[in-house]
């Protein structure tokens, strides 16, 4: 299985409407600081959560629990459901009579007095292609696992895909190397992620290039970088991209 996007948001016939809205997602591999960011981010903007572990099915989780690393085929499906999701989080913001995950609401423009729709989520996002069907690459064709999917043309500048030229993907790449993240793993307690994970995620890792995908924030969290100023570095990053 690949991932074929589902139709996002409704079954029905109808064309889907366009949304608009930010989806900021908080990458990294296993241990790097995801949750503890990405929950702060979103009680701090006054947005949805969305904690990507959530979303794998039963089957990953048995994977990753028994030790043995997913797949790309473990993950198509799993990347696709995430894009989903964001989108239906951004809908419920766009229509009132919607059920809402919660009280929380979008993000006060500084520009304008409209707030922008706005939701967090966490997500591993290691290859570049995963980062491709987050950003909305509904038409990828792998042949099989090994080769790269092909993508829509659309400007990984702004992450706006043809579907939903308003909706933004944003990414926050936490870095931080292996050895330090060993470390946080194998102390964290009551967390199915085992500390050889670690490793086989960052031999799948590709880390994003600034000049590739100007749409991802980089920000150090290893030795030196702790929780407090990582997440005051993650708010800037979201404010002056409101700004910008
Ligand atoms: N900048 C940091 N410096 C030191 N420790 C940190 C930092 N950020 C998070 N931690 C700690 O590292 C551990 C892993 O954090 P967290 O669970 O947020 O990572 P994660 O990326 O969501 O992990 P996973 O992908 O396995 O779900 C936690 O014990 C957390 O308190
Ligand atoms: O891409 C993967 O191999 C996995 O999905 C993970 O990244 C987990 O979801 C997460 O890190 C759990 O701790």
């Amino acid at each position: 299985m690949y991932p074929v996007a589902d139709p996002p948001l409704n079954s029905s016939t109808e064309q889907p409407q366009p949304l608009s809205g930010h989806i900021w997602i908080v990458t990294g591999p296993a241990g790097c600081g995801k949750s503890t960011i990405a929950e702060y981010l979103a009680d701090e903007l006054r947005v949805p959560y969305i904690e990507g572990d959530e979303f794998h099915p039963e089957a990953n989780i048995k994977k990753m629990a028994a030790g043995i690393p997913l797949t790309d085929s473990d993950r198509w499906g799993w990347l696709s459901t995430l894009r989903n999701e964001g989108l239906s989080q951004l809908q419920r913001q766009s229509n009132p009579t919607l059920p809402r995950q919660s009280s929380r609401s979008a993000i006060p423009d500084p520009r304008s007095r409209e707030p922008e729709h706005a939701v967090v989520m966490t997500c591993s996002a290691l290859k570049r292609t995963y980062r491709d069907i987050l950003r909305g690459a509904l038409d990828v064709r792998p042949s099989d696992d090994a080769s790269r999917p092909s993508v829509p043309p659309f400007s990984r500048t702004n992450s706006n895909p043809p579907d939903q030229p308003n909706v933004h993907v944003h990414f926050i790449y936490l870095r931080a190397p292996e050895d330090v993240l060993l470390a946080r793993v194998g102390s964290r307690k009551g967390h199915y992620m085992k500390k050889s994970m670690v490793r086989s995620q960052f031999a799948s890792l590709e880390e994003p290039k600034a000049e590739e995908e100007p749409d991802v924030a980089v920000l150090d969290v290893g030795e030196g970088h702790d929780p407090t100023d990582v997440k005051s570095a993650a708010v800037e990053v979201v404010r002056s991209a409101l700004t910008s």
